[in-house]
């Protein structure tokens, strides 16, 4: 079977099926997809000439949630406003990510989870941790209660909504988009603290600074090697590499300096600088497992993509030298492990056969991309 790497390529990179008639954010002309050095050298544009001179991503307001399901087969991503969520934990972000080096240690979880406690990783102009929420945030995490009631309550009320979005899927189309089950008790959600800052690089690795981003090779974590962003005239800007979210839904509050970047799936870039009271919302890859044409799946290349298919949001972050740092919140809303992700009829044998595809075989199978993320666009 080819690889899940190669179909995703195609899918992001060949022409969509013809989007809906309300749709305005992938009708660029021509049709053409860009490639990925197309795909940075519009982000670095974008980065020098600030975020204000980028297309803008549409808002929605609360009230109106049910313009969502066609609003992301559109764009690939959209503010949320008017939302009842507390205050984004910047200062616990900050608390805790400036922390002394003896506190972080004690954070980092035994088995090098990437996705429980403050990340082993090497830096690359980035560092972060991810709440645990079993037993209510009390594991890898500081012994400050005004820490750790903050973050729980930042993390659930988000999760929350993420959730009424999922059944608003349900809801627009009359049927299961979201199967119930997947996300019961939270699935395997969680929330990451991201601070970016020169301050962190790692410096044990250089690079010699040729104007690309870099695929960090396949390491036990997120990165090893070259720093992830090296800007045309080789300096190192803190930010993460383009890739796609493993979750269904990514909801992303950030600080000033702005540096984040979404494209749709003709390589069109938009900015997603913080908005004032609205937050973020991203389609991550379970969503196009969700949304895909009935009986098939993303494995099966570009039939498995129709109008209402929601194609995961490729980003990435680029910071701009000499900015300052920047915080960001992510909350990522991910099935249970074991939750049916989709069900696609193959052949095997002369005969044909349901697959089911379930969560962590394509948690797993995201492990294998090699450079882990960065398998988007041709280029
Ligand atoms: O910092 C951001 O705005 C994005 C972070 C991100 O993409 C991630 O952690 O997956
Ligand atoms: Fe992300």
């Amino acid at each position: 079977m080819p690889r899940f790497t190669t179909h995703f390529k195609s899918l992001l990179t060949s022409p969509p099926a013809a989007p809906p008639a309300t749709a305005t954010g992938d009708t660029k002309a021509g049709g053409q997809s860009a490639s990925r050095a197309d795909i940075y050298a519009q982000i670095r544009t974008l980065n020098l000439a600030g975020s204000s001179s980028a297309p803008a991503l549409p808002r929605i307001r609360y009230a109106d949630l049910h313009l969502i399901p066609q609003t992301l087969a559109a764009f690939p991503a959209f503010y949320l406003t008017d939302h009842a969520l507390p205050a984004p934990p910047f200062d616990q972000a900050r608390q805790l990510l400036t922390a002394a080096d003896h506190i972080k240690q004690g954070l980092v979880h035994s088995q090098k989870s990437t996705t429980r406690g403050y990340n082993h990783a090497r830096h690359q102009g980035r560092e972060w941790w991810d709440y645990s929420p079993e037993d209510g945030g009390t594991r890898l995490t500081l012994p400050d209660d005004g820490f750790q009631r903050a973050s729980r309550e930042y993390f659930e009320k988000c999760i929350s909504l993420l959730k009424e979005i999922c059944w608003e899927f349900n809801r627009s189309y009359g049927e299961t988009v979201v199967p119930e089950g997947a996300v019961d008790g939270g699935g395997f959600s969680t929330m990451r603290y991201l601070r970016y800052s020169t301050e962190v690089f790692d410096d044990s690795q250089q690079d010699e600074g040729d104007g690309e981003m870099r695929t960090p090779s396949a390491s036990a974590g997120y990165t090893h090697g070259q720093p992830a962003v090296v800007d045309s005239g080789g300096d190192r800007l803190p930010g993460i590499e383009a890739h796609t979210d493993l979750s269904i839904f990514t909801l992303i509050t950030a600080t000033d300096p702005s540096g984040l970047y979404v494209w749709n799936r003709r390589g069109k870039v938009f900015a997603a600088p913080p908005v004032d009271g609205a937050v973020l919302i991203m389609a991550g890859d379970c969503m196009t497992y969700f949304t895909a044409v009935n009986g098939k799946s993303p494995l099966d290349g570009l039939d498995a993509i129709g109008e209402r298919t929601v194609l995961p949001t490729a980003h990435a972050v680029m910071v701009p030298a000499r900015a300052g740092e920047r915080y960001s919140v992510g909350v990522f809303l991910r099935p249970k492990r074991e939750a049916v992700i989709n069900r696609r009829v193959v052949r095997r044998q002369g005969r044909e056969v349901l697959e089911e595809t379930a969560f962590w075989w394509l948690a797993l199978e995201k492990l294998e991309v090699e450079g882990r993320k960065c398998w988007l666009a041709d280029g």
